[in-house]
């Protein structure tokens, strides 16, 4: 049993206030020259035979780990359905995420996250790294929101907390569940199975409010996700997420259904399969509109977990490793520090 969490591996690179702070979105009329992005080249995607959308997997296909791993290998993204996970527990967690994010500033700004920390209210965490603001505020929650959820509703938490910890532990069963078909498509033979791992996950409320200028503002700018996977939901199916595709450029993920769920391999799952998989580049779209919401969960080994390329034993002669050894901790870290340089920093 050990006490590391995702809280431990960011605690040596504080970030300063000024970059954790959103603006205050609720009195802002017009897009700050801080949160002006120049060149932002929103066209719209049409999904056609030669744009195709992200492949769909259902759960419940008798081929699925193949899909998968082909889905992880060409894209490094697809959405799931037939997951079993009811739509009101999506419904319910949008909810209490818009309750959160509808609270006055003054209220919000008492949850921020602490410049060492992870859990709280703030900007994403990849903010110092680019010239410009994003047009975003989030919410993030390891294992338990009490302390923060009693600061703002000392009468009324109880509920926030039941569903935010109620669908991780429903993301926590989907994601293991999810993990266990990609490693037995990268190891079939079960030389490294799923067990040699424990897990932690994290929860992210984002909100994109409305934008006054959405051409020349970003929800989120490109980036990674760092772990294993991430489980995203869009609550009313509001587009706003692209990836970037080769051939393609920048490409809207076209909606499927209410309870549709986008799934997308994270850095460390691109390492363990040897670069197999790309952790694929995304950023988000705002509106003008449509104050969009959006649920992501992150899931990755336990930090102290090493994390190396899997190569089955039958290959091994012939298969080169592209990555050394790393510590989930050591990789947040310098990732942190370097952003996507880490990558060049582990390469061997
Ligand atoms: C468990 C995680 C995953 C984190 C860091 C930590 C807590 C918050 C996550 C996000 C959420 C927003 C995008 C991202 C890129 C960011 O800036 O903060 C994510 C990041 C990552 O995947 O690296
Ligand atoms: O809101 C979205 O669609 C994407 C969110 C995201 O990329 C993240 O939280 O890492
Ligand atoms: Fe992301």
């Amino acid at each position: 049993m050990t006490t590391s969490t995702l809280e431990e591996a960011y605690k040596e690179n504080p970030l300063s206030l000024q970059h954790i702070l959103p603006i205050d979105f609720q009195s802002i009329q017009e897009v700050p020259n801080s949160h002006l992005w120049p060149n932002i080249n929103n066209v719209p995607t049409s999904h056609n035979d030669k744009n195709p959308n992200v492949p769909i997997i259902d759960l419940i296909d008798p081929n699925v780990v193949e899909l998968m791993g082909h889905a992880c290998k060409t894209w490094g993204i697809f959405q799931v359905v037939n997951h079993g996970i009811s739509l009101k527990y999506f419904d319910e967690v949008e909810s209490q995420a818009r309750r959160l994010f509808a609270l006055p500033t003054e209220q919000k700004v008492k949850v921020v996250r602490s410049t060492n920390g992870v859990t709280g209210y703030g900007t994403a965490r990849i903010t110092p790294f680019f010239s410009k603001f994003m047009w975003h505020e989030g919410f993030t929650i390891v294992d338990s929101p009490l302390d923060h959820a009693k600061e703002l509703w000392p009468n009324d938490y109880k509920k926030f907390c039941d569903v935010m910890e109620n669908y991780q532990t429903k993301m926590k069963v989907l994601s293991f569940q999810l993990c266990m078909f990609i490693l037995n498509y990268l190891q079939p033979s079960h030389e490294h199975s799923i067990n040699s791992f424990e897990f932690e996950g994290a929860l992210q409320l984002n909100s994109y409010p409305c934008c006054p200028n959405p051409y020349h503002a970003l929800g989120l700018a490109p980036h990674t996700d760092s772990l294993f996977l991430t489980i995203l939901h869009q609550t009313n199916n509001t587009k706003g997420l692209q990836i970037l595709k080769k051939d393609q450029g920048w490409t809207s993920i076209a909606p499927v259904s209410n309870d549709a769920l986008i799934v997308n391999v994270g850095d460390l799952l691109h390492i363990l399969s040897n670069g197999e998989f790309p952790s694929v580049y995304h950023r988000v779209l705002v509106d003008q509109t449509k104050h969009r919401v959006s649920l992501a969960y992150f899931f990755g080994p336990q930090v102290e977990s090493i994390i190396s390329p899997l190569v089955s034993s039958q290959d091994n002669d012939g298969v080169v490793l592209k990555y050394r050894n790393v510590t989930v901790k050591e990789y947040l870290g310098l990732k942190a520090k370097h952003l996507e340089k880490v990558f060049s920093m582990i390469r061997i």
